[in-house]
């Protein structure tokens, strides 16, 4: 129970309301005890009035009216407490589960990027989801359930052993019995349902890779491999599912047997007592109804424990990932503002999960207003060098300095904030493109979003689709081709208006003219700015400020697009290259 300390927090949040329900809890329980009572006392007046003991039928008859109209009236009101108790302790556990969840998903968002190529996605899906959910049975269901048991529990069979204490010990002797097998069954049953649900999970990724990949399947002609693949998995599945059925179609037939056992106990002895004198003909009927009450919450014993235990694996789970220290720290409280100028001292940079050295002993700087151009092959850094700007990684070796001030010196969210960065590969989301681009600058106007696309050259593709800026994008929406999906990137970052502009390789699929009416338009407004482009082609790069080569992540050339292609050396042969592949 140590890991589900966590939850005593919500417990006290919601203690109001989870108060309410525990009473409540109670009270239903106890009006559960009346009806058995009643009919014992029902049955009493029958046997008195059938062995002739002094009993008329007129009053035989409105003792019977009496008692029914008891019994549905604690019914009712036994029918009422219950729904109030679901209505208090399950929806305590659905707001429990909604703060868990918000503070799961806040967490993940605090946490860095390395943090995210460490655990796969399905993992973070599984933890949020899946995880939660059965955290949530312990702090719903399994309270409920409990409570409602331990207060049948001392009520009835004090109930009971004050009637006939010899009786109750024979009737409630099977009951542990019952409880142990059925936790031993649900732990069972857990075990075979994770594997189940791990075959699940598998088909499903299957499926969804395969549909997501349906036209590369269809080019290759692969449909009937993939097929088999699926029918091999589903096969699977399909066993693993019997495996649990099994286990499963065992529960009822063994509460049946467990109840039958202590019915027989209670009808013999019960008897017995009763041809002796010693107990009413009404107290026999009053236990097989009690024995009966009692199976279910004695079950429930074993099923809860196991839930509890599910919730402590899931609860352990959950917080692994929020005691997970994001490796970005920000050590700095008040905003510092940004002005733009970048620097790079004798960097050198190796990414912590592949101890590929991406950047070495790299050095250069850009000025506010300047627009620098990094060329190199691929593998080259350029990406690496963009991403410690944003600070996504710290820099153990060298020094990266923004305005004169190390990166860890300056406050995070306003490092980041004077960011406008377009990554390699553009990222949109299902939503129109007018939220995709307003993603860079929540209250920008619709003004600002049409001029933000018409710097990116984007403008005309957007009023060309029927919907406009309207239109939405991604599985239930269009597709946009690499290079619209490129400017609608560039979009969101200009109308963001930095002080820094990072493009990452987002002009690849446009065509060259596209490409010069955005350089040129970039130029425009980043007079104040400091843009970094990085290309593969010499045209990005040929009006940048300055222009660095990086082959192996290290400069192996610097300088502006003149001196460059005067000098032998990687950057004149690209240019000419391309020269002759544009003349071709
Ligand atoms: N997140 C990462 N984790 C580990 N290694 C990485 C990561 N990202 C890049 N690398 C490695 O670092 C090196 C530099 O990669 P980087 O993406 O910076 O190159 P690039 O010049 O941008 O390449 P491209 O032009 O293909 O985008 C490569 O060897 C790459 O495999």
């Amino acid at each position: 129970m140590k890991e589900l300390q966590y939850i005593n927090r919500y417990f006290l949040k919601y203690k109001g309301r989870l108060l309410l329900g525990l009473i409540v809890t109670i009270i239903a329980a106890i009006f559960k005890l009346f009806v058995p009572i009643i009919i014992g006392d029902t049955l009493n007046i029958v046997e008195q009035y059938v062995t002739g003991e002094g009993i008329t039928l007129s009053e035989v008859k409105s003792e019977l009216i009496k008692n029914i109209l008891l019994i549905i009236g604690t019914t009712l009101l036994a029918a009422l407490f219950t729904f109030i108790m679901r209505q208090t302790i399950i929806v305590v556990s659905r707001y429990i589960e909604y703060d868990l969840k918000n503070v799961v998903f806040k967490q993940y968002e605090r946490l860095s990027l390395s943090f995210y190529k460490q655990n796969r996605t399905g993992d973070l899906m599984s933890r949020i989801s899946e995880d939660v959910g059965k955290v949530r049975m312990y702090t719903g269901p399994a309270i409920m359930y409990s409570t409602t048991t331990v207060t049948l529990f001392i009520v009835v069979i004090s109930y009971m052993f004050y009637t006939a204490p010899l009786l109750t010990l024979y009737a409630i002797l099977p009951l542990p019995i019952l409880s142990i097998l059925v936790y031993k069954l649900s732990i069972a049953i857990h075990k075979r349902s994770t594997v189940v649900q791990q075959y699940l999970s598998s088909l499903t990724t299957f499926a969804q890779e395969s549909f997501s990949g349906i036209s590369v399947i269809k080019a290759y002609g692969i449909e009937t491999r993939t097929n088999d693949g699926f029918i091999e998995l589903s096969e699977g599945s399909k066993e693993k599912n019997i495996d649990l059925a099994k286990v499963q179609a065992l529960f009822f037939p063994l509460m049946v047997l467990l109840i039958g056992v202590s019915n027989i106990a209670v009808v013999y002895v019960g008897g017995k007592q009763f041809i002796d004198g010693l107990i009413d003909f009404g107290t026999i009927v009053e236990f097989l109804i009690y024995v009966n009450m009692l199976t279910w919450p004695v079950a429930i014993v074993g099923w809860v424990s196991s839930m509890v235990q599910q919730a402590e694996a899931s609860q352990k789970r959950i917080n692994e990932f929020l005691n997970e220290e994001p490796a970005i720290q920000n050590l700095v409280a008040e905003a510092t503002p940004i002005k733009g100028k970048i620097t790079f001292e004798n960097l050198s940079f190796t990414y912590p999960d592949t101890n590929i050295t991406a950047l070495k002993n790299v050095s250069f700087s850009v000025n506010p207003g300047e627009t620098l151009a990094v060329i190199g092959n691929t593998g080259s850094g350029k990406s690496t060098l963009l991403e410690l700007i944003g600070r996504l990684y710290d820099v153990e070796h060298g020094m990266l300095k923004l305005d004169e001030v190390p990166l860890k010196d300056l406050n995070l969210d306003s490092v980041r904030g004077a960011i406008g960065y377009v990554p390699q590969d553009a990222f949109l989301f299902s939503e129109s493109i007018r939220s995709n681009i307003k993603f860079g600058k929540e209250d920008a106007s619709d003004k600002d979003v049409i001029e933000a696309a018409k710097l990116a050259a984007v403008h005309k593709n957007i009023v060309g689709f029927s919907k406009g800026y309207d239109t939405v994008l991604g599985e239930r929406g269009i597709t946009l081709s690499g290079g619209q999906k490129q400017r609608v990137s560039i979009a969101r970052a200009i109308i963001k208006d930095p002080k820094i502009l990072l493009f990452d390789d987002c002009l690849s699929a446009v065509d060259t003219e596209t490409e010069e009416e955005i350089l040129g338009n970039l130029h425009k407004i980043s007079q104040d700015k400091t843009t970094i482009i990085v290309s593969h082609r010499v045209s990005s790069a040929k009006n940048a400020d300055k222009i660095i080569v990086l082959e192996d992540g290290q400069i192996i050339q610097q300088g502006t697009h003149n001196e460059l292609v005067n000098q032998d050396g990687y950057y004149k042969e690209l240019f000419h290259k391309q020269l002759s592949e544009k003349e071709m």
